[in-house]
Formats: C-alpha cells, sequence, structure tokens
C-alpha cells in the first residue's frame, strides 16, 4: 500500500511562490492501476516525481509499504529507488546504448554480476516483446518499441511499483493501446502496484482500476473508475467524461423537444448489466414501444457501463409499470428525463 499525507511541493520562481501539490492526500492499494488526470499544470508531474523523490517535497509524507520514503537519507532512498520503477513520455533512454544495454543499466548500478545481468535482460525483453529487437539502438525502433525498453527498464530490478508519467502521450493510438495492454499483462503476472499520470481520460478508462482527478494542486474528486465516469460530480471530471462520453446534457435539449410523446427515460447500466437484453425484455413484457434515441456502451477494466435514452409510448399505466418493472426487477438505474 501507498500512503500520501499532506504532500506539499512549493517552488519559488522569481521569488513568487507556486504551490504544484498542496496539502495532497491520497491512498493507493497494493496491486491496483491507480490513474491520476488533470489537465496541464494540475500538477501530476509534480506529485508522480514527490513520490520516489526525484523532487523534494516541501512538507508531507510518502509511504510506500513499511518505509517512509520521504524520511530515508541518501543511500536508503537508492535502496529503496529499487522497488520504484518508472517510465516517461520521452522515454529517457541512453541513446548510445543497444536495447540489451538499456535494459541491463539498472542491474549494472545495483551490482548484478554479468551472467545474471544477461539472463534477467532476456527475460524481460521477452516480457515486453522485444524478441529480436536486442541489438538495435534507440534511433532504430518506433515510438511503441522505445517504451517497450523503458518499461523492461524499469521492471529490472523485480520493483513493486510503476510509475507511468504521461507515457504514452507521445504515442498514436493504436500504440498507446498496446503499450496500456502490456500494463495491464504486466499489473496481473507480476501483481505490480501502478500508479499512472494522464491529461487522457481514455488510458483511465481503459485501464485503471481508480483514479484520482487533480485541479491547482490538490485531488477534486476520486473513486472506482466506473462510479467516476457515471455520476462525475466536480466540473474538471465532467470535462473528462465528455471527452469519451460525448456531451450527453447538450445533446439533451434537442432531444426532448424532438420526442414529446410518451416518456423519455435514461437508463444508467453498470458493470454486467451492460449486457441485458433489456429492450426487448421489455417490448415482449409491456405492451409498449421502445424507441432508442442515444446511447453509448463503454468497456473498462471493471466490466462496461453506459447510458441509452430511450422513448417508451403506450399508455401511461403501461409505461409506468415498465418503469416500475426496470427499478425493481433489474440492475438498471432509470431516470425519467421528460413526459408527455
Ligand atoms: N521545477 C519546477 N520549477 C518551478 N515550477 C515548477 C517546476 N515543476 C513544476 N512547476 C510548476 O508547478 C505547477 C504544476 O506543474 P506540473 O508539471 O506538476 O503539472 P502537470 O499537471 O504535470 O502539467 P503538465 O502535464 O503540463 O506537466 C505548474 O505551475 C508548473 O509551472
Amino acid at each position: 500500500m501507498i500512503s500520501i499525507k499532506g504532500l506539499t511541493k512549493k517552488f519559488l520562481i522569481q521569488h513568487k511562490e507556486i504551490t504544484a501539490v498542496d496539502d495532497l492526500s491520497l491512498t493507493i492499494k497494493k496491486g491496483e492501476i491507480f490513474g491520476v488526470i488533470g489537465y496541464s499544470g494540475a500538477g501530476k508531474s509534480t506529485l508522480i516525481r514527490l513520490i520516489n523523490r526525484l523532487e523534494e517535497p516541501t512538507s508531507g509524507s510518502v509511504i510506500i509499504g513499511d518505509k517512509e520514503i520521504t524520511n530515508l537519507r541518501k543511500g536508503e532512498l537508492r535502496n529503496a529507488r529499487q522497488n520504484i520503477g518508472m517510465i516517461f513520455q520521452h522515454f529517457n533512454l541512453l541513446w548510445s546504448r543497444t536495447v540489451s544495454e538499456n535494459i541491463s543499466f539498472p542491474l549494472e548500478i545495483a551490482g548484478v554480476p554479468k551472467d545474471e545481468r544477461e539472463k534477467r535482460v532476456q527475460e524481460l525483453i521477452q516480457l515486453v516483446g522485444l524478441a529480436g529487437r536486442e541489438n538495435a539502438y534507440p534511433s532504430q525502433l518506433s515510438g511503441g518499441q522505445k517504451q517497450r525498453v523503458g518499461i523492461a527498464r524499469a521492471l529490472a530490478n523485480d520493483p513493486k511499483v510503476l510509475l507511468c508519467d504521461e507515457a504514452t502521450s507521445a504515442l498514436d493510438p493504436e500504440t498507446t493501446n498496446s503499450i496500456l495492454d502490456l500494463l495491464v499483462d504486466i499489473n496481473e503476472r507480476l501483481g505490480l502496484t501502478i500508479i499512472l499520470i494522464t491529461h487522457e481520460m481514455h488510458v483511465i478508462q481503459k485501464i485503471c482500476n481508480r483514479v484520482a482527478v487533480m485541479e491547482n494542486g490538490k485531488i477534486v474528486e476520486q473513486g472506482e473508475v466506473i462510479d467516476v465516469f457515471l455520476k462525475p460530480k466536480h466540473s474538471v471530471t465532467k470535462k473528462f467524461v465528455e471527452q469519451v462520453m460525448g456531451n450527453e446534457e447538450g445533446d439533451l435539449t434537442e432531444i426532448i423537444d424532438d420526442h414529446s410523446a410518451g416518456k423519455l427515460v435514461r437508463l444508467h447500466f453498470i458493470g454486467e448489466t451492460a449486457n441485458q437484453a433489456l429492450i426487448s425484455t421489455i417490448s415482449k413484457q409491456f405492451n409498449i414501444e421502445v424507441n432508442i434515441l442515444q446511447g453509448k456502451i463503454n468497456q473498462t477494466k471493471l466490466g462496461a457501463y453506459g447510458t441509452l435514452t430511450v422513448q417508451i409510448l403506450g399508455e401511461i399505466e403501461e409505461i409506468d409499470r415498465t418503469i416500475t418493472f426496470i427499478k425493481e426487477e433489474t440492475s438498471i438505474e432509470v431516470e425519467v428525463l421528460a413526459h408527455a
């Protein structure tokens, strides 16, 4: 478990004080993929760099497992850092070293003997899918391959935690997906705790268990990814959710104006219920007609979620019976938007 308490980082720029991280507290569970999202300047990079003390905090503490990172002396910190791997947006590879030599680098620093190093490098190359590219130089690799080297290097000393600083922001969507798949694979296979920062909500949606939304150095909202997507509370969170869900409220006024008959209902699906054949069930069971007006179902790590806006037509009593059925017999949430 990682426990962050009252963490604060102030920078002094031209005699002006900037609070990049502001009295921030956060708990990250062992083995989870935890995402921190925020706009540029929110303090995400500073936060992630405070976790392994690439940045010294002004105050507050970071505890990983049983070690208070913020209290360690230099030598102790060097040892503790072997348990914390990190990958970067621009990969930070050594350009004059081959793939194998880049991956071997942290093992050399840790004093691992040569034959053991070579064995470990081979394992890592297999793990990240770089077989055949051992002797290539970074300049000969694609962006995705460079990040695979970054990941292998970060995992060399068998860390317990992996910090990802905008690790896919320099990659195209397809490569991003393959790197995210690799992170999930590593998380599951090695039981590694992953903390990632990003400004892209689809990254959070695809691989994170929980998410924290940052603004002005503070966490303004946090929770399970599905819950935050379904019911974003803070305005910043709502904007991020719109990145992948579209602006439902904006479209709604038009839909309500165009469909004045029957009842207009929004159905919220969570988890497994997203796969239930609700529409065909209610159409068969009740004397009503259902028009699907708008809908979006998204896949997250913990299942599907989404909303469906439908118009239910028929006798008002029958419509109400249908709505009662959905409320009482299914786990789908019903929101009546308008009725004629
Ligand atoms: N080394 C530094 N010296 C001075 N100010 C800094 C330093 N690092 C960050 N800041 C300031 O701290 C604030 C938070 O920056 P930070 O890079 O942590 O945000 P971010 O959310 O990661 O944004 P971005 O994605 O643009 O990096 C900004 O106002 C930034 O200018």
